[in-house]
């Protein structure tokens, strides 16, 4: 599939989400480009006076610079006790809704600020729909550096095939928002991703994984049919 399908996809899924925002909420900015349309399409109807007074909660370093360009107040988790809605990327989805996040290093705080929200809406172009996790993507592991090694024995034990990640235009690992490393594990089948969620969150040294298993509210999937993008919702 062509650059100018996926994005076509990706604006199409994200205007659908921005559109449902209303004034007076409190969003969850996720991270990545599906959802950098996002913050610039709710950039657009605060513009254009179609939506006020929404205050953005960021994933990441990119959803904070990104909002601020496109004028959405921010807050943090001290300033407000309710999100009212979470939007977010993924890299996998299965059809059961439940996700593999991480690809932008970003999935420990997403994880935090998805969880909270009362509805967790997530923007996705077709391609990331699976039968069954791990099977295009691997899991998204962050880790305290100082903890690497046993973490690596640790997911490899559990019969994963750990992999540092390494940075782009960056000699060396990529380091997260938080300073930390990224695992990216490998697993020939994933059975139970719930069981496995826990199991890699209870290494010490983990932060967080990317395994998101019944957190998503809403799948909304941007596809192209016939040559024209159409939004549709995951039932
Ligand atoms: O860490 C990054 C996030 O989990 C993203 O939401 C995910 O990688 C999807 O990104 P994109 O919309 O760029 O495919």
């Amino acid at each position: 599939m062509s650059q100018d399908a996926v994005k076509q996809m990706k604006q199409a899924v994200a205007k659908a989400a921005a559109d449902r925002v209303q004034s007076g909420m409190v969003v969850g900015l996720g991270t990545g480009s599906t959802t950098a349309f996002v913050i610039e399409f709710l950039g657009d109807r605060l513009r254009n006076g179609e939506l006020s007074n929404i205050r953005g909660v960021p994933t990441s370093f990119q959803a904070s610079v990104l909002a601020k360009q496109y004028g959405i107040p921010l807050v943090t988790l001290d300033d407000v006790t309710k999100i009212d809605v979470a939007i977010d990327g993924a890299d996998e989805v299965d059809p059961a809704k439940n996700l593999i996040k991480g690809g932008g290093a970003a999935h420990t705080r997403e994880k935090i600020v998805d969880s909270l929200a009362d509805q967790f809406l997530v923007v996705v172009d077709s391609s990331k729909l699976v039968e069954r996790l791990g099977s295009t993507f691997p899991v998204p592991v962050e880790v305290l550096p100082l903890a690497l090694s046993p973490v690596s024995r640790a997911l490899t034990a559990l019969g994963g095939k750990p992999e540092l990640r390494m940075g782009v235009k960056k000699d060396g690992p990529v380091i997260t928002d938080q300073g930390n490393f990224v695992l990216d594990v490998t697993f020939a089948e994933i059975a139970d991703a719930a069981a496995l969620e826990k199991t890699i969150n209870n290494i010490p040294g983990v932060l967080e994984n990317g395994l998101f298993v019944n957190v998503a509210d809403v799948v909304l999937v941007g596809e192209l049919v016939e040559g024209q993008p159409r939004v549709r919702e995951v039932v």
